[in-house]
């Protein structure tokens, strides 16, 4: 097997809160003033590919990638020359209860395994030549359990989400964002009914793989946690500092991030759409920028995605996590942007276009 060694950046533990106003509403100033798509680029897109040597949309979804990719990075002609998987880690006070199939310490285990270049997701970046970043998000500080408390009080869900938009310093050409944390799909189903309503067994799948019994006790943890909190889940950002994770929350600032970068992004499973579902709620445009790479395993997908109004790109009955469903949707991506900058066009192939046909 070939192991690509991967450094992997941790958080400070307490990040100092910005200076000015309440943390917040700093966060909601950011999501009003985020870019919006280059309708331009995407009509140049749209421009050539009636030239390219093809029958006028016989590569299907493959053009409107390449018209959402011109969109967001704000280029006439795209292009995905560094393509970059962001893994954030976090660990669960939630795991307690009981609600997942492996002891926490895999979280710290697999960040080994993904600095040792032993995991899926390693493999799958080595396979289309996809850069990888681990972010440690003081994985020895789990949240608060959320059936007792809030996951995170505003100032760290505020640094987290920080921190995940500073993810994103060293650049890139297109997003993938993936997530590791025993115990996860549980906020990720607690998040899901707090924002969309339903039975708490709804939004409750076997995750890791849970048995029986955990899948009760999941179920629990979450009409538990709404119970608690039930007051307080009108404001998303509350539901997201109230339910966690610390990745969750460093998944939305990247997505934001990546935003104002022109970066668009592609994003994993159940748990990093649960990010995405909490932006959703504050503004429906702020992802846009953002596709679903696939339809996880996990049931209750297919339903966010409904309500994100996004297709996913490929249904493999994946439930990894790690960012491995949307870096194999990369792929595809890649292609688009390949497809539509490198086809010749019918004047250049001398290939005579429609309606030059013989009588
Ligand atoms: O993203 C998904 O669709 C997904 C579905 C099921 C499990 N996971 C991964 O499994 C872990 C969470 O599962 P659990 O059972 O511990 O809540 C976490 O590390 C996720 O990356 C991820
Ligand atoms: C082994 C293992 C690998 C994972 N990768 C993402 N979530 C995971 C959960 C487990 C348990």
């Amino acid at each position: 097997m070939a192991k690509r060694p991967v450094p992997i950046s941790a958080s400070p533990d307490e990040t100092p809160m910005p200076a000015s106003g309440l943390p917040f509403d700093d966060i909601r100033q950011l999501i009003a003033a985020m870019p919006g798509p280059d309708m331009a680029a995407a009509n140049a897109v749209r421009a050539r590919d009636k030239e390219l040597t093809k029958p006028a949309g016989s590569l299907g979804r493959m053009e409107e990638i390449a018209e959402w990719l011109a969109a967001w990075q704000a280029k006439p002609i795209p292009r995905v020359d560094r393509p970059l998987v962001c893994v954030f880690a976090g660990n669960h006070g939630v795991v307690a209860q009981g609600v997942s199939a492996f002891p926490q310490a895999v979280t710290r285990q697999m960040l080994e395994n993904f600095a040792a270049g032993g995991a899926a997701i390693n493999q799958i970046c080595a396979a289309f030549d996809i850069g990888f970043k681990v972010f440690d998000l003081a994985l020895d500080l789990p949240t608060g359990d959320f059936t007792q408390g809030d996951a995170l009080d505003e100032r760290a869900c505020v640094a987290t989400m920080a921190f995940g938009m500073e993810a994103l310093a060293g650049g890139a050409d297109l997003l993938c964002l993936g997530e590791m944390g025993i115990g996860n799909t549980t906020s990720a189903a607690a998040i899901y009914a707090a924002l969309y309503g339903g039975d708490a067994a709804i939004w409750c799948g076997r995750g890791t793989g849970v048995d029986d019994a955990g899948l009760k006790r999941k179920v629990a943890a979450v009409e538990a946690g709404l119970a608690l909190h039930a007051a307080h889940l009108r404001d998303p950002l509350e539901v997201l500092r109230r339910f966690g994770g610390r990745e969750i929350a460093a998944i939305c600032g990247a997505i934001i991030a990546a935003r104002s970068q022109r970066i668009p992004v592609i994003l994993d499973g159940y748990v990093v759409t649960a990010a995405a579902a909490i932006l959703h709620a504050l503004e429906p445009s702020s992802i846009d920028h953002c596709l679903a790479g696939h339809l996880s395993a996990e049931g209750a997908h297919a339903q966010v995605l409904a309500r994100l109004g996004k297709q996913p790109l490929l249904a493999l009955d994946m439930r990894l996590g790690e960012g491995t469903g949307a870096a194999l949707a990369a792929s595809l991506v890649k292609a688009a942007a390949a497809i539509h900058s490198g086809m010749a066009t019918f004047a250049q192939a001398g290939v005579a276009g429609k309606g030059a046909a013989e009588a």
